[in-house]
């Protein structure tokens, strides 16, 4: 199940998120930047306020990798239930100074490292945080006029985050000026959780949260068992389709095409649950950005022999949204004497499949 965390100024905007549906509290102050800290004195009001209803988290600040800086502020905040640590823009060495003095406060609550999208991200530091006891790691960006965090970093840099945390036992996070039509876009990666702080408000992202604002992205976002409810339904389906996206990939099983990259197009053409009546907002579709994402992420994954095998890594991959009953995929090499060769394969979702990765 993918949570929602979301990230408020203090005990009024905690009520706020919570009645809205949020799963985490994440105490922050987005006046003072990305990762801006409240005070002690606010998260221990808000800790009061959420009285164990839901984990609070704090973020740290946004600090320099300074090892006894980071350690002060992350000591200071020992009362939530996470602290969030940007891993800001510096050399390795001094990341990895900072996450090896923070090993004795893993001990004492969940530390989560925040890695930048737009901040040199450096995921080979996964496997370090979790032998230092992290509990977990997220994205989220820095710039926050720059960019959404899918502008920032591909689908398939996110999907490998994931899948890596999660292969480390860390509870993985995604964030960074999400809006609406990110949502399901994400939901494909299953994070742990995603989380949004400028979605929640009526306007800029310091500006006060809503409930409806919150609402809005709550129903976005699968609850457990959906994607079983949603299988069984019946009727003729609408379909959703990508035509003719061409993409170069290293693919072949000849010699001489290891090593080179050739032009391959990809047609997609899913059956979806029906489109309803009074579908006006994105969290009511299906988007065809979500195929396309997963065919960029299957374009950046290395060396294929086979079409056969691009074709049905991608059809699970699409299947495994639970609002997609069969999935048609052609992939075509466009580069070896004919005009085109390929396959076709078309495959179905199974009555009582789960949603899955
Ligand atoms: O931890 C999540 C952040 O507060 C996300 O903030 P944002 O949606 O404004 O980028």
């Amino acid at each position: 199940m993918i949570r929602l965390l979301a990230s408020v100024t203090g005990p009024e905007e905690a009520e706020i998120v919570i009645a809205g549906g949020a799963d985490f509290v994440d105490l922050k102050d987005p006046r003072l930047g990305a990762l801006g800290a409240a005070t002690p004195a606010v998260l221990d009001a808000t800790l009061r306020a959420v009285a164990g209803r839901r984990p609070v988290s704090a973020v740290a600040g946004d600090l320099p990798m300074e090892p006894e800086v980071v350690v002060r502020e992350v000591t200071a905040r020992l009362a939530a239930d996470y602290v969030k640590i940007g891993l800001f823009p510096a050399s390795r060495e001094a990341r990895l100074s900072v996450i090896e003095a923070l090993r004795p406060l893993a001990a004492k609550t969940r530390l989560i490292a925040v890695f930048f999208a737009d901040g040199d991200p450096d995921f080979d530091l996964l496997p370090v945080l979790a032998e230092a006891g992290f509990a977990g790691a997220m994205i989220d960006t820095l710039g926050k006029a720059s960019g959404r965090l899918t502008a920032s970093l591909s689908p398939a840099r996110l999907w490998d985050f994931v899948r890596r945390s999660r292969g480390l036992g860390l509870m993985s996070g995604l964030a960074g000026s999400l809006e609406p039509p990110d949502v399901a876009r994400l939901v494909v990666l299953q994070p742990d959780y995603l989380g949004f702080r400028g979605a929640l408000t009526a306007g800029p992202r310091d500006g006060p949260v809503t409930l409806e604002a919150v609402r809005a992205i709550r129903a976005l976002i699968p609850v457990e068992g959906q994607g079983v409810v949603a299988t069984a339904a019946s009727g003729a389906g609408d379909r959703i389709f990508v035509r003719d996206f061409d993409l170069p990939l290293e693919i072949g099983a000849y010699g001489h095409e290891r090593g080179r990259k050739q032009q391959v197009r990809f047609s997609v053409e899913a059956e979806i649950d029906p489109i309803a009546p009074d579908a006006q907002s994105i969290g009511a579709v299906y988007s065809y950005d979500v195929i396309i994402d997963a065919i960029r992420a299957l374009a950046e994954g290395g060396h294929t022999d086979l079409v056969e095998t691009l074709a049905l890594d991608l059809a699970r991959t699409i299947l495994a949204d639970h609002r997609v009953r069969e999935v048609t995929v052609r992939v075509e090499k466009l580069e070896l004497g004919p005009r085109a060769v390929g396959v076709e394969i078309t495959r179905r979702r199974e009555a009582g499949d789960a949603d899955r990765n």
